[in-house]
């Protein structure tokens, strides 16, 4: 298994996108090798713009895009958004949508521009990862 989170760091006022072209170089230079030294490997790719550094001809059950971030992040701010109801506020909703796709950038500037959300992706790596395992081990019914 190969899991990738090659390429340029977010820096301040940067978006996912805005490093697509040189990420997307990055990737296929690393995937190139891959395909040659290593065709069966499962390729997992951080690299952001995720679904596109996932784009091209490629074998479905062995490329993935590695997205939990995002749905750690939501996971999170639903939680905290719900208590103690267990249900979001209509009041509540767009602050919620908000943390869930901004709280990256946030992180960004916190760290001003030194690195980007090291640990979230760490644990969220490291989820994806195990449900490949456990997907790889015949367990049913893994999904990501
Ligand atoms: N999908 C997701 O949830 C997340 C994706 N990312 C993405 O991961 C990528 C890297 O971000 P960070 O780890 O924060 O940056 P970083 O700067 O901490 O690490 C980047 C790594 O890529 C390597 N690298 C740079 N250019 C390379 C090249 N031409 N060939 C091979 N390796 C190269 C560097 O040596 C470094 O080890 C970015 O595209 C970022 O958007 C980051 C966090 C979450
Ligand atoms: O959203 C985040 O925290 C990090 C991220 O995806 C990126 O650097 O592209």
């Amino acid at each position: 298994m190969v899991k990738g989170r090659y390429g340029l760091v977010r820096k301040p006022r940067m978006t996912r996108d805005d490093r697509f072209e040189a990420n997307a170089g990055i990737v296929r230079s690393l995937v190139k090798g891959i395909a040659e030294f290593s065709p069966k490997a499962f390729v997992l790719i951080v690299s952001n713009l995720v679904n596109s550094t996932v784009a091209g001809v490629f074998d479905p059950k062995r490329l993935f895009g590695v997205t939990t971030l995002d749905v750690v992040r939501a996971e999170t701010f639903v939680q905290e958004y719900t208590r103690p109801a267990f249900e979001i506020p209509a009041d509540k909703y767009d602050a919620l949508v908000n943390s869930v796709q901004f709280s990256g950038g946030e992180v960004v500037k916190a760290k001003d521009g030194a690195a980007s959300a090291t640990f979230s992706m760490a644990y969220a790596g490291f989820r994806f990862v195990e449900s490949v395992i456990k997907a790889l081990n015949q367990r049913y019914g893994v999904s990501q």
